[in-house]
């Protein structure tokens, strides 16, 4: 079951066209990664979708609703903002206590389900803490807490991990995966961080110039990205590897081949791959060979670049036999 579609969608703000012509669905217990370029309407898509905007043009249904329909989807739909900010006197618990009053959760199962939350965030030896000595993580940890209060079928996270240290981020992505993993509840979130849609998303879009530039399961898009894989080898000695390189000038489905002391690198296709290694170590010893597929950057830069280039680039994502398990 899709739990949003987004329909031809536009908004502008005066003169500037957000968002134009988007279309996209998600299918309900997904992880979808949104990613684009400064500016491409990534906040703007969330804000329609949080019923905080309405669309110019087009429409928008989250959890079955409209989501301007404020009662229905402040039960079923929760958006994190990339800066949410909570009285610094009141513990972690107090707060999330304050939000599960507020979301109807019955008195008698409070205190538990604030638990459990707590839990789920990482916050329950910080709970009795007040929140103006967390840090930067622990309070969007927190934010990600609040958003989870009544059990939604669907979470917004904008840039939730903008900003964090290596740590907070980590600790971010193991929140996110286990919700993926133990819950049904459907994450939307954005970044800038192309590895992290990787490692957490079953599916992905990106967005450029408020369109839907391309979408689809994580693992799809990285393999269509390119049809070429980078093969890295270590040699022996530097003389080695200044003739494999050589040698490998010969070798026609390699490209791109380099050299850096006793390490070459050579572009081929996945086909070839094999082939090209049994060539080298052939003539050479290889120490170390590494095989490595286009990620989403790839992709990422071809859709953005094919987009600015086609007048459409829209399509909805496929989310029907995603299977993608995060990398
Ligand atoms: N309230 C507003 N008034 C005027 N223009 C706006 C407003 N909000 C967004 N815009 C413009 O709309 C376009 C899309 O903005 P949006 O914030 O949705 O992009 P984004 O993809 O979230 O960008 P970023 O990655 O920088 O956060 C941008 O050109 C932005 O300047």
């Amino acid at each position: 079951m899709n739990v949003i579609e987004v329909d031809d969608v536009s908004k502008a703000y005066g003169d500037v066209q957000a968002l134009d012509g988007l279309s996209l669905s998600v299918e309900q217990g997904a992880t979808l990664g949104v990613f684009g370029t400064n500016g491409a309407g990534k906040t703007t898509l969330f804000k329609l979708l949080a019923g905080l905007n309405r669309p110019d043009d087009g429409s928008v249904s989250v959890a079955g609703a409209d989501p301007t329909d404020g009662t229905t989807v402040r039960e079923r739909v929760r958006y994190l903002p990339e800066h949410a900010g909570f009285p610094p006197s009141l513990t972690g618990r107090e707060i999330l206590r304050f939000h599960a009053r507020m979301r109807s959760v019955p008195s008698t199962e409070r205190a538990h389900h604030v638990e459990r939350i707590l839990h789920t965030v990482g916050l329950a030896e910080a709970a009795d803490r007040r929140v103006g000595g967390y840090s930067n993580g622990m309070n969007r940890r927190l934010g990600l807490g609040t958003a989870l209060v009544g059990e939604p079928a669907v979470l917004i996270l904008d840039e939730p991990t903008a900003g964090l240290d290596p740590d907070g981020i980590r600790a971010f992505h193991e929140v996110v995966e286990s919700l993926a993993a133990e819950t049904d509840v459907t994450i939307v979130f954005s970044s800038h961080a192309l590895g992290e849609i990787q490692r957490l998303c079953s599916e992905a879009v990106i967005i450029a110039d408020g369109r839907v530039a391309t979408a689809g399961p994580v693992e799809e898009l990285r393999r269509a990205a390119a049809d070429e894989v980078t093969v890295s080898l270590s040699l022996a000695s530097e003389g080695d590897a200044s003739d494999a390189a050589a040698e490998l000038q010969d070798f026609e489905a390699a490209t791109s081949i380099a050299r850096a002391g006793t390490d070459v690198t050579a572009r081929t296709t996945p086909a070839d791959a094999y082939d090209l290694l049994t060539a080298v170590g052939e003539a050479h010893d290889i120490d170390r060979f590494e095989v490595r597929e286009p990620g989403l950057e790839a992709a990422f830069h071809e859709a953005v670049s094919e987009s600015s280039h086609s007048g459409d680039g829209t399509r909805p994502i496929a989310t029907e036999d995603s299977g993608g398990e995060p990398a």
